[in-house]
């Protein structure tokens, strides 16, 4: 099922020109979300790739992670906290738990947090995200979750271009690397 999936991922990916004159193409991810099988399966795809792990709360950075995490959420029967950049739009209200990221793929350092109500002790975290390149964003939510005295259970996305390290250091799980996509 979980290679039917990542088959499916890679047919409806595409590399896109931002703009005439750009020296680099973008990942276009439309596709996926667009296709009912696509929808439907990558939540439990991910949910599998920890399969005994328990997480008690999934969370996601914004905005694709909005989208993803619930559907891993739902899957593995957590809750799902949603991770917002600082400096948008809508201030946030309430406590934040922020952590800093280092440079991301786009060479942003962003500060990225979570409700600090919806987090502490006795969670289980399970980070999920459509794409790891760098890690930074995620980085920094590990860093988040175990200062937070929550327990980190590891990472599941659908696609990881990271450096060894941070695949070690994030107990990253993914249904395809770089090497898979056209
Ligand atoms: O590994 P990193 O270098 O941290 O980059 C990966 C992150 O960047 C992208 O999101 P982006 O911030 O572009 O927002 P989006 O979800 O709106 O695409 C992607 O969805 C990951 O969240």
């Amino acid at each position: 099922m979980e290679g039917v999936l990542s088959h499916r991922l890679t047919e409806l990916f595409r590399w896109v020109d931002p703009d005439p004159g750009s020296s680099h193409l973008v990942s276009d991810l439309s596709g996926w979300w667009r296709d009912p099988e696509v929808l439907a399966g990558v939540g439990p795809a991910l949910a599998g790739l920890f399969p005994a792990d328990r997480p008690t709360v999934v969370i996601a950075p914004e905005v694709t992670g909005l989208l993803l995490g619930p559907l891993v959420a739902v899957a593995v029967g957590a809750g799902f906290l949603p991770a917002y950049k600082d400096g948008g739009e809508r201030r946030r209200v309430g406590p934040m738990r922020w952590a800093e990221t280092p440079p991301d793929y786009r060479g942003r350092q962003l500060r990225i947090g979570v409700d600090a109500r919806r987090l502490g002790p006795g969670d289980r975290v399970l980070l999920t995200d459509d794409w790891v390149a760098t890690g930074a964003q995620l980085d920094a939510l590990h860093r988040l979750v175990r200062h937070s005295g929550a327990e980190f259970v590891g990472t599941a996305a659908l696609v990881a271009t990271c450096p060894a390290p941070v695949t070690e250091r994030l107990r990253l799980r993914a249904l395809l690397t770089g090497e898979q996509l056209p």
